[in-house]
C-alpha cells in the first residue's frame, strides 16, 4: 500500500501588504488557514524518483524537475543525505496558479510523505529551511494548520484553540490564472495599517486583502465573484485568497455553504469550486 497525503487547500483569511524589501520580496502580515480538502498525493517504494500526475487540473503542469513536488524532494534527499526513490502521484484537484497554495501544499504534503516513506528523522528547523527556500508559503503549508505569518510569510505564530476548525467554506475560482509575482509587482507601496491580535476571524474581519485591488485591476471578473460570495445567505467573510483568483466565503452552517455552492454553479457554470470545511 502507497503512503498517502494531502496537500490541503491555504486560504489567507487576511493579507496585509506592509512594506517591499530590497531583495524583491515584501513584508506580510497574514492569517493563514487550511481547508480539509487539496491534492492527493502518494508514494510508494521505489528506485528512482518518478512522479506522474492526474486529476482534472493535472494537464499543462510539468512533472519534471521544476515541479515543486519533485523539487521538495531532491531538497529531502540532500539534506538527508540519501539516494533513496520514491513513485510519486499527484492528483492535481486545485486549480494552478491561485491563491490558495497548490504547488506549496504540494511541496509540503511531498515533504512530509517522503519523511515517512524513508523513515528519515530530519529535525524540524531543517524542514522549515527546506520548506522556506522552495517559497514563502511553504512552510506554513508544512503546518497545514490555523497561522499567523509574518515577514514574507515563513515566521510563523501558531493559532491554539484558534475557533476556525469546522467552519463551512466554499472556494470560488472563475478559472482565471493569476502568478504570484507581478501582483505584488502591482501593489501600489501603501501601507495600510497592521493585521489585529486576538480573535483570528474578529482580526480577519476586521483586516483586508491587500493584493485584491491590483488583482482585481488585471482580472476584472474577481470583484464578481467576491459580489457573489458576499451576497449569499450565511455568510461571515467573502474576500480572496492569496495573489487570486480564488475567493473564499466562511459561512455560519454547511447548509447555506451547500446553497451558496448550488447558486454559484446554476449562475456561473464555467467556475470552479469546493465546498469544504476549515481543518
Ligand atoms: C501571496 C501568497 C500569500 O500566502 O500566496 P499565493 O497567492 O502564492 O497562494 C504568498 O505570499 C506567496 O507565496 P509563494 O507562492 O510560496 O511565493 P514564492 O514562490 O516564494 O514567491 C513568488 C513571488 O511572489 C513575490 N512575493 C512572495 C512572497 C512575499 N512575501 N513577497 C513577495 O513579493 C515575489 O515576487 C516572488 O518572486
Ligand atoms: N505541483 C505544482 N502544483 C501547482 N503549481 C506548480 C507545481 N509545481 C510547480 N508549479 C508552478 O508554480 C506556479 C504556481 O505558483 P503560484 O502562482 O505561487 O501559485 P498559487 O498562487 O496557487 O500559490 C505555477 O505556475 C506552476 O508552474
Amino acid at each position: 500500500m502507497p503512503l498517502a497525503e494531502t496537500g490541503f487547500a491555504k486560504i489567507n483569511l487576511a493579507l496585509h501588504v506592509r512594506r517591499r524589501r530590497p531583495d524583491g520580496y515584501h513584508d506580510l502580515e497574514t492569517l493563514f488557514a487550511f481547508c480539509a480538502d487539496g491534492d492527493e498525493l502518494t508514494a510508494g517504494p521505489a528506485d528512482a524518483l518518478t512522479l506522474a500526475i492526474v486529476g482534472p487540473f493535472g494537464e499543462g503542469l510539468s512533472a519534471g524537475e521544476d515541479n515543486l513536488v519533485l523539487r521538495a524532494a531532491r531538497a529531502l534527499q540532500a539534506a538527508a543525505g540519501i539516494a533513496r526513490g520514491a513513485a510519486i502521484r499527484l492528483d492535481k484537484r486545485l486549480p494552478v496558479a491561485s491563491g490558495i497554495g497548490g504547488g506549496s501544499a504540494d511541496a509540503a504534503a511531498a515533504m512530509r510523505l517522503l519523511v515517512r516513506l524513508w523513515a528519515i528523522d530530519v529535525p524540524d528547523a531543517t524542514l522549515h529551511a527546506i520548506a522556506a527556500d522552495l517559497g514563502a508559503d511553504v512552510p506554513a503549508c508544512l503546518v497545514s494548520k490555523s497561522l499567523r505569518g509574518e515577514g514574507k510569510g515563513d515566521a510563523l505564530d501558531l493559532l491554539d484553540d484558534a475557533g476556525l476548525a469546522g467552519v463551512p467554506v466554499l472556494l470560488v475560482n472563475p478559472r482565471v490564472a493569476v502568478p504570484t509575482g507581478p501582483i505584488f509587482q502591482r501593489w501600489d507601496g501603501i501601507d495600510r495599517g497592521a493585521l489585529a491580535d486576538g480573535d483570528p476571524l474578529a482580526a480577519a474581519l476586521a483586516g483586508r486583502n491587500d493584493l485584491e485591488p491590483p488583482a482585481r485591476a488585471l482580472q476584472p471578473v474577481i470583484a464578481e465573484v467576491v459580489a457573489a460570495l458576499a451576497a449569499m445567505r450565511g455568510v461571515r467573510l467573502a474576500r480572496m485568497s492569496g495573489s487570486g483568483a480564488t475567493c473564499f466565503a466562511l459561512f455560519d452552517t454547511a447548509a447555506d455553504r451547500d446553497e451558496a455552492a448550488r447558486i454559484v454553479q446554476d449562475r456561473f457554470p464555467r467556475w470552479w469550486s469546493l465546498a469544504t470545511l476549515l481543518r
